[in-house]
């Protein structure tokens, strides 16, 4: 079939203005809208609303359309603060209010786990909220560009490259946004040149910012484009200056043309390559290149939530795949004879060790690598795990780390999962191979996004 006559067989036409009900969002937070058979998604638009809208892409099976005018309002309707935020995405649900942002994860979990994971008659809980669902990311990286002559943070542009400048990001702590400022100014004052990317010129590419919620410690990295560092100890010395709650500042060198932000050399300009945060009473020490979970105080609930779905009574020996700098792995080892933590990241597992030690906790031992294959290794040596935690990134695990899963045969496993689509991959292939689903309990730990964490407990049905 030619492109063109592709293009007559859809019942709209690019360009046109259109009225349709959205009868659903997408996992994104896209309303959807059908003009005979034919789906249109619309960004901004929300369930039960009669909108105006303009179609501004058609493909084969599917269309895009802007969003012109809200006939008719749903009741979960807020409205938005600032429209900078839809053109940066940082925010796509902010147009919905929080409860219903809350309903639209838990049936976005009860759909992915229904239609990829087979599991439609399984109980999804009520995803746990927040009281305040603003100001509560720990960490932020912005880019650093010339805008207007001037040294500019801010966030990129949805699909594209430019930076938008922004002071307040609303969701990220704001003492974090403040000394994003605080840097920003000084930068100038030292000839700092910005970072331009299409001629992969300048020197400041990124800043970033983690704070501990809970101890006010700061961390301050600066990704720069090459080596050298002009007037270091003036710049080092006016950031000390400015932010004293700060506690370690690194140079990150990223020669490289990539989205990646983070380089792999770097050195300490001040403190050391750590700060402190507090969890569940335990306080962690982490490196700039280690993952610590956003959002402190949802943290504490999804671990919370992790250690009692793995219902441990002492004499359990629990293996804790993917543990990053062991925080999870500390909870469990509360109440566990013994917990051994997997992780591929090798300074997080440095952290892991100190955090152990510097706790006072002994039933516990770590090992760097990927986690399948030393899962696989302990499968091969008839290692055995009662419950296995696992708490993987977005591509969930690895085909290995299920087959030895299923070799050492734990009584149960414990799945946090930040993407349920693979999560439901996952469950499948495990609820298919003698284990059973027993409850599922999303937590809200991105409020404003469509992200959508989960705690899942399997058990064992097979003997
Ligand atoms: C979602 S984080 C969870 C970390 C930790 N449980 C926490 O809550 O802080 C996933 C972790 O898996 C690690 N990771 C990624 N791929 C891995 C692999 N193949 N084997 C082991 N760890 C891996 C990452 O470095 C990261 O620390």
């Amino acid at each position: 079939m030619s492109k063109d006559k592709n293009k007559t067989a859809t019942p709209v036409r690019k360009n046109e203005t259109l009225e349709a009900e959205i009868i659903d969002l997408t996992h994104e937070g896209m309303g959807v809208a059908k003009i005979e058979y034919y789906p249109i998604f619309i960004e901004g638009a929300l369930v039960g609303e009669t909108v105006e809208f303009k179609v501004i892409k058609t493909k084969k099976t599917f269309g895009f359309g802007k969003l012109l005018k809200v006939i008719e309002k749903s009741p979960d309707r807020v409205e938005i603060e600032d429209e900078i935020y839809a053109q940066t995405g940082t925010m796509p649900l902010q147009h919905l209010s929080y409860p219903a942002q809350l309903n639209f994860k838990k049936e976005q979990v009860e759909k992915v786990l229904s239609k990829i994971g087979n599991l439609s008659d399984i109980a999804v809980e009520e995803v746990i909220g927040m009281d305040d669902p603003f100001g509560y990311r720990n960490k932020a990286q912005v880019p650093v560009r010339k805008i207007d002559g001037r040294l500019t943070t801010g966030f990129f542009r949805k699909n594209s490259h430019d930076v938008i400048p922004i002071e307040d990001f609303k969701i990220q702590d704001p003492k974090i946004d403040q000394a994003i400022l605080t840097v920003r100014d000084i930068m100038p004052k030292f000839h700092v040149k910005p970072y331009n990317e299409k001629a992969h010129t300048g020197w400041l590419r990124h800043i970033i910012v983690r704070r501990g919620y809970f101890s006010g410690e700061l961390m301050v990295v600066l990704v720069t484009n090459t080596h050298d560092f002009h007037r270091e100890e003036e710049i080092v010395s006016a950031l000390t200056r400015a932010l004293p709650e700060m506690v370690s500042l690194i140079q990150n060198i990223n020669t490289e043309k990539t989205n990646v932000i983070l380089g792999t050399e770097s050195r300490v300009l001040f403190g050391q390559d750590s700060y402190k945060d507090d969890l569940l009473g335990f306080t962690f020490t982490i490196s700039h290149q280690s993952f610590y979970q956003v959002n402190p105080v949802q943290t504490e609930k999804l671990y919370q939530t992790a250690v009692d779905f793995a219902g441990l009574s002492g004499n359990e020996t629990v293996i804790d795949a993917y543990c990053g700098i062991g925080t999870l792995t500390l909870a469990l080892s509360r109440q566990a004879k013994h917990v051994h933590g997997m992780e591929i990241v090798e300074p997080a597992i440095e952290n892991a060790k100190l955090n152990a030690e510097t706790n006072g906790v002994a039933n516990v031992s770590f090992e760097v690598g990927p986690a399948e294959n030393i899962i696989t290794e302990w499968a091969k040596a008839d290692k055995r795990a009662d419950v296995i935690v696992v708490d993987p990134p977005r591509k969930g695990l690895a085909p290995e780390f299920i087959d030895a899963v299923l070799t050492m045969k734990p009584e149960k496993m414990v799945y946090v999962s930040c993407n349920p689509g693979t999560l439901a991959r996952d469950l499948k292939i495990l609820s298919e191979s003698g284990y059973t689903v027993e409850k599922v309990q999303p937590v809200d730990m991105f409020p404003q996004t469509y992200h959508v964490e989960t705690v899942v407990l399997m058990s064992r049905v097979e003997k």
